[in-house]
Formats: structure tokens, C-alpha cells, sequence
């Protein structure tokens, strides 16, 4: 672009202002970045990968997310229209003498060799893998085209695919501060928390929509929350449908979030009991921010982003981990939230209906603790995880 007084001499107070303004436009440009979100295959890296596309796009970059081919992505992408989602092939790491290993080595290589086409041919300067082995072909693909990477854990314990990876990445956030102790002690992190996708938090304090009417509860009634994750969780759904008896005791509304999977088999439990009259159950939930609103306690298992939102909305919650998730991560994410008092760790073994009902009781009918409880999880709520992973980007390629 010429600039308008280009001719008047080089020292001028015109000239000087024009320079820095031609400096800001040509930084703004640069800034202009094309970020690679490696996100798929569940919730749990899919979410947190929207939350910062969001911010990104909020600050004009342009965003590509790569998702799997799994169900669970095309059901969250649905719900953003806005972004733009391009598919990988979904990647499971099998052990190292598995007859799949050949299979999964043959889906790198052609994860590897979309993903650096997608780099040169889009200007890419930025892959940000969000954890899980649909973010090992994009993170590598990323360092052999030399353009910046960072990765993402957002457990207490990190993947493996995050731990191969974090050695090709010029940056390691994390959502816990306990997942540093994995990584290679020459590998610098930084606690950026797990992000919030951004309908859960303008909802938070919009009092626009009744959640109550949404899901047709009554607001005088108190709410148990209960939800398994992205995909579900049969324990955790096995334990409330033996415990309806006891919560019906307690005067509680239900609203039971499922999982495609088990939604039916929940149904049928319900079908003969009082408490179905005072229960919402769904298979899948696009509003997740109405239910954390009606929510007065969940139940839940403790997969990274459901604890994130909990401690968003200052829900109390009995967390049941998912007992076979890898290096059993979900019961040391729910014991930092246990030790911080922001909820009550039981592992599913002693997840019986009584203890289920006691601690639900406990919580419900003591208002003085569900809301220390509520404060305690609002404490441990990074509330701008998106914004800090959007800036440790835009501070990478300006280093
Ligand atoms: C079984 C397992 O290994 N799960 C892991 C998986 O997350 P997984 O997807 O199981 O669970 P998370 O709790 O991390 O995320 C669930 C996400 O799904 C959303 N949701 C859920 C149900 C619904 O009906 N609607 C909806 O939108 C929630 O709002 C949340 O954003 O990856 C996470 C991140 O590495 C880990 O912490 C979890 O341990």
C-alpha cells in the first residue's frame, strides 16, 4: 500500500506517524493467522478445540478444526455452522505387536500427508493438537513444514499421544498443573487451564431463555444433574437407574443426560417409577449450558471439560471416574476436585444406591455446604483458558 505522504522527508512528524501506522497494518496482517485445531475423537478434545477456535476467529484468525470420522465429532460440529471442520482418519494407537499396528502406521502416514499438504497449500502457520491420536499425524506434520506447534492436555495424567508428541511442539499447555510431572523435564508448560466453548459462557449469566421451561422442570424443585461424559457412561447410568427409589425419596427432579447408547435401557428403568413424572431424560444434550443452569448438583463422571464446566457454573458434583480411562486419569482429575472441596470422588465400585442417594442427600439438603461446595468450584474455574491458549499462540509466532 503507497503511503498518502510518502514524498515529505523521512523525519517529519508526518511521516513518522504514517510509518508506524503502515508498521500496525502490516503487523495486523501478519497477525492474520491460519490455525491448524487438531480436536477429534470425543468431547473432550472436540469442545475445548471449538472453545479457542472461537476466540481465535472472535480475534480474526482463520480457523481450520480436524475432526475424526466418529459420530460423536459430526454431532458436536453440527452445532457450528460458523466454523470450519475438515475430517481425519479416526487413529486409536494399538499396542506395539497388535495385528493393527500396520493399519494405524498406514493412517499416520496419510494423516501426515494431508495434513502437510493442508499446511503449504493454506498458509497454516500455527497446529495446535488438543490430545489424542487424531493430534499425532497433524502435530508431526506440523514440525516437518517448520511452522509453530503447541499441544494441549487437559487431564491430570496426559495422553500418550500428547507425551510422544510434546517433543516435536514448541509449546506444552496444560489444563492441570499436575500433568507437568509427565512430560520431560526439559520441556517447558504452561497452565492455561481447559477451555469453556463460548455458548456455555454467555449463558452463564443470561437470563434471557427459562432452562427450566427448556427442559419442562420445575424451578421450585431442587435438580441432580447427571451426565456421563460426551459419549455417555453406562456405570454412572447403571447406578442412578438402581438408585431411583432413593433419589424419589429425597424430592429431587432428575435431569439424565445418557449417551446415544444407553438411552432406551435408561427409559425402560424409569418407566414404572414415581420419579419419572419429575424427570427430563435425553440421549444427547446441544444445550448443555441449560442444564448446568438448572443444576443444583450433578452427578458425573470426571472427564476434563465436564469438570471445567462444573467448576464454570459452581456446580457440586459426586464424580464417579470412568474406571478403564487411560492410566486411570479420571480419578486423579476428581481427586483435585475432591481435595479442593468442589466435589465428592466415589469410584464406581462403591457406587452403590444408598451411598449414591446419602451423598446426594448430603449435598441437596445442606445448603450451607452444596454452597461452599458451588464457591469451591468456581475457585479452581479457569474462566479464560481460551483466550490464554489464543495469546500463548499469537506470543509463539511473534517470538
Ligand atoms: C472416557 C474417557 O476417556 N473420556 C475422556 C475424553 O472425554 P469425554 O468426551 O468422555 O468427556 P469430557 O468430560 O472431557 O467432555 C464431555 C463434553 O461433552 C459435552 N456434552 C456431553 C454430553 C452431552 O449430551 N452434550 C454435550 O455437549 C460436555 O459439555 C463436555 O464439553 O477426553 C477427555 C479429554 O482428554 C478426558 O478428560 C476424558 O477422560
Amino acid at each position: 500500500m503507497e503511503c498518502p505522504v510518502g514524498r515529505m522527508t523521512c523525519r517529519s512528524p508526518g511521516a513518522v506517524v504514517c510509518q508506524l501506522l503502515l508498521t500496525a497494518m502490516a503487523r495486523s496482517n501478519q497477525f492474520r493467522l491460519h490455525v491448524l485445531i487438531a480436536c477429534g475423537g470425543t468431547g473432550g478434545h472436540l469442545y475445548p478445540g471449538i472453545a479457542v477456535g472461537e476466540v481465535l476467529r472472535a480475534r480474526r484468525h482463520t480457523v481450520t478444526l480436524l475432526i475424526s470420522e466418529k459420530k460423536i465429532d459430526a454431532l458436536a460440529a453440527s452445532a457450528h455452522p460458523e466454523l470450519r471442520f475438515e475430517k481425519l482418519p479416526y487413529l486409536a494407537m494399538p499396542s506395539p505387536l497388535s495385528p493393527k499396528m500396520p493399519k494405524f502406521l498406514m493412517g499416520v502416514w496419510k494423516g501426515l500427508r494431508q495434513c502437510k499438504a493442508m499446511i503449504k497449500k493454506e498458509n497454516i502457520r500455527v497446529v495446535l493438537g488438543m490430545g489424542g491420536f487424531t493430534s499425532f499425524a497433524p502435530i508431526l506434520a506440523g514440525r516437518q513444514c517448520k511452522v509453530k506447534t503447541l499441544i494441549h492436555d487437559s487431564n491430570a495424567i496426559p495422553g500418550k499421544a500428547n507425551r510422544l508428541t510434546s517433543r516435536y511442539c514448541d509449546e506444552i499447555l496444560l489444563g492441570f498443573g499436575e500433568a507437568a510431572a509427565y512430560f520431560p523435564k526439559h520441556l517447558a508448560t504452561q497452565v492455561t487451564g481447559t477451555p469453556v466453548r463460548s455458548a456455555l459462557r454467555q449463558a452463564a449469566n443470561d437470563n434471557k431463555e427459562d432452562p427450566y421451561a427448556f427442559f419442562g422442570l420445575n424451578p421450585n424443585l431442587k435438580t441432580l444433574l447427571i451426565i456421563g461424559g460426551s459419549q455417555g457412561a453406562r456405570g454412572v447410568n447403571n447406578a442412578v437407574t438402581h438408585s431411583l427409589d432413593q433419589l424419589d425419596a429425597l424430592g429431587v427432579q432428575l435431569l439424565h443426560i445418557t449417551g446415544p447408547g444407553d438411552y432406551q435401557e435408561v427409559c425402560d428403568a424409569y418407566q414404572t417409577k414415581e420419579i419419572k413424572l419429575r424427570s427430563h431424560i435425553a440421549a444427547f444434550c446441544h444445550r448443555m449450558e441449560l442444564a448446568y443452569r438448572v443444576a443444583d448438583m450433578a452427578v458425573a463422571r470426571s472427564g476434563a471439560s465436564t469438570l471445567a464446566e462444573l467448576a464454570y457454573f459452581g456446580v457440586p458434583s459426586l464424580l464417579v471416574p470412568y474406571p478403564t480411562a487411560a492410566d486411570d486419569h479420571q480419578t486423579k482429575n476428581a481427586a483435585i476436585f475432591d481435595k479442593a472441596g468442589a466435589g465428592i470422588l466415589v469410584s464406581e465400585l462403591e457406587l452403590s444406591p444408598e451411598k449414591l442417594a446419602a451423598v446426594v442427600g448430603e449435598i441437596l439438603n445442606d445448603s450451607a455446604k452444596s454452597q461452599r461446595m458451588s464457591q469451591a468450584a468456581q475457585q479452581i474455574s479457569c474462566a479464560n483458558a481460551a483466550e490464554r491458549i489464543a495469546d500463548a499462540i499469537e506470543q509463539l509466532v511473534d517470538k
